[in-house]
């Protein structure tokens, strides 16, 4: 059995960055910018007025100032003369700047009769002048790799940039195996169960940003597994779920293996997940998981999560780890590094008291893995320990 960093290791080679093609920003969000990004104006592409008032010349100003107000600029309509000394411009917040303008004083520090505006004591200091390229400037850049957020879009529509160049999503084929499953939805025999790993890692893939193939259920023979595997061609990642232990219906590496797998490991020194297996076939990655629910769930989150990342030209690389306050004590680890399910709650963590890997209410109910080294000692409240935000 290898250290689950080595199989991370091993697991991380089998992904290059996929190829990338253009998006609108519409449809951007979430999606992993492939190059650079310049902006191709400046923002604002003027001195702007941050507020409602007045534009005038000078600096200095103080109480009883008076200014006659020769016009009027507001947003998208430019006054089009000059102010001098003497002169104000009636101005509105994003209204470019009158040439000769320097501040503005906000009407609120202004009493008006007719055309002529005189300052108010305690006057606000403020300039009130957004200054031409204060945001960004021409050719300033947003750089690739990222993860696209709300707040980037929003920054790209600014910089006038319609679409963008984007990894493609990487396509993922999942396949189910074992005679016990049947999908959601459909009525099982009393000797099956519903297939749960399949929908539940295609939403976590798909959030990644992976495009998921949830390919027909395998049947624990040669032949139905085969189909499947079949099916999976042209995908760049291919998960199957289960029969990956050592029992006589185990047959994903048998079968794999006869359709050319080359198999860069099998077993991992971890809990939930022993008996995983990566390697490469047909010129996909192909990652095996073991069958339990949480085990497959857990592995998806530690290995298949990074290497999402990896099709994606992300940095990547083990899961960020976070310490924590223990608020209950822990028994000691067995000698394969322990992702025990575990709750947050502020800035304590605690470990579920069922660490069973077919328990998924436990699952759905963890926001966080505790990740206990192999051989890790008891460990008493109030001790640190290391945590993946999930
Ligand atoms: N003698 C040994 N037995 C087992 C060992 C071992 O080392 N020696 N390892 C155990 C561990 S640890 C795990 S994990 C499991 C993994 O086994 P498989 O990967 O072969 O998984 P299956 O046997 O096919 O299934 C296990 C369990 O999970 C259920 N399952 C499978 N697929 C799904 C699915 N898509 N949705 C929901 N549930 C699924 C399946 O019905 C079984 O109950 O092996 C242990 N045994
Ligand atoms: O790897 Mo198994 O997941 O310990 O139940």
């Amino acid at each position: 059995m290898i250290s689950v960093a080595e199989a991370l290791a091993e697991v991380l080679k089998l992904g290059a960055p996929v190829d990338a093609e253009m998006v609108p920003l519409s449809e951007a969000d979430g999606r992993v910018l492939a190059e650079d990004v310049a902006a191709t104006r400046n923002q604002p592409p003027f001195s702007a007025s941050a507020m409602d008032g007045y534009a005038v010349s000078t600096e200095k100003v103080a109480e009883g100032d008076s200014f006659s107000v020769i016009g009027e600029a507001a947003a998208g309509h430019r006054f089009e003369g000059l102010v001098s000394a003497g002169q104000a411009v009636r101005i509105f917040t994003g209204a470019p700047l009158p040439e000769g303008g320097v501040r503005v004083i906000i009407q609120e520090d202004v009493t008006r009769e007719g055309d002529k505006i005189t300052l108010k004591g305690d006057l606000d200091g403020g300039h009130h002048v957004r200054p031409a390229g204060g945001d960004f400037k021409i050719g300033d850049v947003l750089s690739a790799p990222r993860r696209l957020t709300s707040f980037d879009v929003a920054l790209l529509a600014s910089m006038n940039v319609p679409r963008v160049p984007v990894r493609r999503r990487p396509v993922v084929a999942i396949i189910a195996t074992g005679d016990e499953l049947v999908s959601p939805g459909e009525t099982p025999r009393d000797d099956q169960i519903i297939a749960s790993n399949s929908l539940g890692l295609a939403a976590l893939f798909q959030r990644a940003g992976a495009a998921t193939r949830l390919l027909p259920i395998a049947k624990d023979t040669p032949a139905s597994l085969e189909m499947a595997l079949s099916l999976a061609a042209g995908s760049d990642l291919l998960v199957t779920i289960g029969g990956a232990s050592v029992g006589d219906h185990d047959i994903v590496a048998e079968v794999a293996g006869t359709m050319g797998l080359e198999r860069e490991f099998y077993k991992v020194a971890m809990r939930p997940g022993k008996p995983l297996m990566a390697g490469r076939i047909g010129g996909m990655a192909m990652i095996g998981l073991p069958g339990n629910p949480v085990s497959s769930m857990v592995c998806g989150e530690v290995f298949v999560l990074p290497l999402l990342d990896r099709f994606l030209g992300l940095t990547a690389g083990a899961r960020r780890r976070v310490q924590m306050t223990l608020s209950e004590p822990l028994e000691s680890n067995s000698h394969r590094e322990h992702y025990m399910r575990a709750a947050i709650d502020g800035d304590a963590v605690k470990a579920f008291a069922r660490q069973d890997s077919s328990l998924l209410t436990v699952l759905a109910r963890a926001n966080a893995l505790i990740v206990r080294p192999p051989n890790d000692p008891a460990r008493a409240a109030g001790e640190m320990v290391e945590v993946i935000r999930l």
